[in-house]
């Protein structure tokens, strides 16, 4: 075996020299500590990027391999200490880092991320809140808090989504690459305004909504689609509302039922709302599960992409799910 094999990732051939095997490990992977075994800096460190979201390479070195590291380039900050031998290093994008304190160090001077953003290290929705951070070139303060809100966001909407499913009785990760999107709804409504529309009445195009409402000021009306009576959704701080659009109600096959809803001015203030929009399928067409399709329940709608149908929506200015129509079996065999 002995020199023949080309060495895969993580493997250890014989014939490789230390350098060698660590310089092409640094290579093959885009975040990579070495440590010496059970080391709490190590784990740190780990700690430290999974809450990014990244997840390293991690190998195991002996005292001689650490040894055989290649250094962190000079310039680093001159206030930290030199990097101890015996300690873990991390190399992001082919570049020695340092040990544990340089890590926090860039984390904390804001450099972490962007650095982790361009060598492809963040994948999915990371990467899109990292880069929208950037276009608004906002604080690391506000970063953090935008990463951990949306974080916070994501989790919850695949577990709601998760469980949703669940009671149709489908199992799995059936939502995972759904992309979502955010907005932050800011009503500046006057005296004038009170009574008027801030937001006409629409549904969600997309599958479930999750929307963190104005704690003090009301406005949100959902519509009951029997009576078309509107039912006032009064705030109540801590809570969020979860609701269903378009895509909800296609992939379930008619199941779930996408809501009508609009908010109304109801005094002269400032009223903020923040809504995080669960897509579509981020490849190929929303379709119900051949599971939630059977005699008593045929498929009602035809397979269909969250942007054909998005531009359906703006094409024919329907907001409140008429467009829904034209996307039935029934509609398209007429
Ligand atoms: O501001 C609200 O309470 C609702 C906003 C909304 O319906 C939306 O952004 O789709
Ligand atoms: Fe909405």
């Amino acid at each position: 075996m002995q020199g023949q094999r080309k060495p895969d990732s993580l493997s250890f051939d014989i014939a490789e020299s230390a350098e060698t095997r660590i310089r092409r490990l640094i290579s093959e992977h885009p975040v990579i500590i070495f440590s010496r075994s059970s080391c709490c800096m190590c784990h740190a460190m780990k700690k430290l990027l999974a809450s990014i979201g990244v997840h390293p390479t991690v190998i195991e070195l002996d005292d001689h391999e650490m040894a055989a590291l290649p250094p962190p380039p000079s310039e680093g900050d001159d206030s930290l200490s030199p990097r101890n031998s015996s300690a873990p290093a991390v190399f992001i994008g082919g570049t020695c880092i340092g040990g544990l304190e340089y890590l926090v160090a860039l984390h904390l001077s804001g450099h972490l991320v962007p650095k982790l953003v361009q060598v492809g290290a963040l994948a999915g929705f990371s990467q899109a809140v990292q880069e929208f951070c950037s276009q608004l070139d906002v604080s690391s303060h506000k970063r953090k808090v935008i990463e951990s809100y949306a974080k916070a966001v994501n989790d919850l909407a695949m577990e709601i989504s998760r469980k949703l499913a669940e009671s149709l009785g489908l199992k799995g990760d059936l939502f995972e690459n759904w992309p979502i999107q955010f907005r932050i709804n800011k009503y500046h409504f006057t005296p004038e305004s009170v009574g008027t529309l801030g937001v006409q009445l629409h549904t969600d195009s997309g599958f479930l909504t999750i929307l963190q409402d104005d704690e003090n000021v009301g406005g949100l009306e959902v519509m009951n689609n029997k009576s078309g009576e509107f039912i006032h959704v009064d705030p109540l701080p801590g809570t969020i509302t979860v609701n269903f659009g378009d895509i909800g109600t296609a992939w379930s096959n008619g199941r779930f039922c996408n809501v009508k809803h609009r908010v109304k001015c109801q005094g002269a203030t400032v009223r903020i709302s923040v809504a995080s929009f669960v897509l579509g399928p981020k490849e190929g067409p929303v379709e119900a599960p051949k599971e939630l399709v059977d005699d008593q329940n045929p498929r009602l709608y035809v397979p269909f992409t969250w942007e054909d149908y998005r531009r359906l929506r703006l094409e024919t200015k329907s907001h409140a799910g008429e467009s829904l129509a034209n996307m039935l079996i029934s509609s398209q065999s007429e």
